[in-house]
């Protein structure tokens, strides 16, 4: 049991947490069909494709500020129930704008559920500005510059997530410019759908102190040493990389030998239930299917918070908080 240990957790896609059953209440809110997207509560994709298909049409269910609050909320409090001090939450001003929200109405509705979530259960949050790969490297200079403008107080980072496959690394190096003058964390979706090369492209081209993923390193030792003697850390999503066919299984799932080569490794749940998981049940695959001990575990929630994008009176708070 994974129960009593205290968790962190610094890689899920706010939208991409929609329990379903909120789902089908905002599509009923909205007058929404859903038979395409959700059957027997349960979100419909074969794919990387289809999933951010799926992906996109969950987030258009959520239209207003209070849409927003609620997410926000429902996601967080669940993650302090099961034990979480500290989440960082993946954003996408993109989808506010898509829906005609608009960019800053979409932060302060998140911000309000954070604020929320912290004064029921004490959860502290930060948000992290995504740029979506796959609408290309303008349209992530964009996003970039609208973070580094805005300069809410809860958006402490920048992430580039989508399609992998689509664009190189190099392409994004001005947008990720834009953010690391601005005083914002970064980390990059790499390693994942693609391989090796895409996390050396990520730590060449953009200087990440974390990798969203990252975990295909493995197909190359160099790079995995690279990893380890430079400290960069690894947002590990276990159930999402065996949904989503990375690896085939959990036996070969390279979450351990990562760990072993002294790669600073954390675990996450990336889109929940759209992966059958939670953060809670990652940590239980962490102990449970992969034979993880509670130090070790600890030792992973601890890497979270020193890697987390938070002010140090905060991370001082958090690091003691870890060991009540
Ligand atoms: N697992 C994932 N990889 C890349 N982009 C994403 N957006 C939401 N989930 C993602
Ligand atoms: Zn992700």
């Amino acid at each position: 049991m994974t129960a009593h240990l205290k968790k962190a957790e610094l890689h899920c896609h706010i939208e991409g947490a929609t329990p379903p059953e909120l789902a089908l209440r905002q599509a009923r809110k909205y007058g929404v069909d859903t038979s395409a997207i959700i059957r027997d509560k349960a979100y419909v994709w074969e794919d990387f494709t289809s999933f951010v298909k799926c992906y996109d049409a969950v987030a258009s269910l959520f239209r207003t500020e209070g849409d927003y609050a609620l997410l926000a909320e429902t996601y967080l409090t669940e993650l302090a129930e099961a034990g979480t001090i500290y989440s960082e939450i993946i954003v996408s001003p993109d989808h506010g704008n898509t829906i005609g929200l608009g960019a800053d109405a979409y932060l302060e509705g998140l911000a309000a559920g954070m604020e929320a979530a912290r004064a029921k259960t004490g959860i502290e949050s930060r948000m992290l500005i995504t740029g979506i790969r796959h609408l290309g490297p303008e349209s992530v200079a964009r996003t970039a510059e609208y973070a580094a403008m805005h300069r809410h107080p809860l958006v402490t980072g920048f992430n580039l997530a989508g399609e992998e496959r689509m664009h190189s690394v190099a392409e994004f190096a001005r947008a990720f410019d834009i953010v690391r003058d601005a005083g914002l964390g970064l980390t990059i979706h790499a390693g994942e759908l693609s391989g090796a090369f895409s996390v050396r492209d990520a730590l060449d081209h953009v200087r990440p102190s974390r990798i969203s993923h990252g975990v295909r390193a493995i197909e190359d030792a160099d790079l995995v040493k690279r990893l380890a003697d430079e400290g960069v850390v690894l947002e590990v999503c276990p159930g999402s990389n065996i949904s989503l066919q990375v690896f085939p299984d959990f036996a070969s799932h390279p979450l351990r030998p990562l760990y072993e080569a002294g790669v600073r490794v954390t675990l996450n749940s990336d889109d929940p239930p759209f992966f059958h998981t939670s953060l809670a049940q990652e940590y239980e695959i962490a102990a449970h299917v992969m034979g993880f001990g509670d130090s070790d575990i600890d030792r992973m929630t601890k890497t979270a918070i020193e890697s987390a994008f938070v002010d140090e009176p905060t991370r001082e708070r958090l690091l003691e908080a870890l060991h009540v």
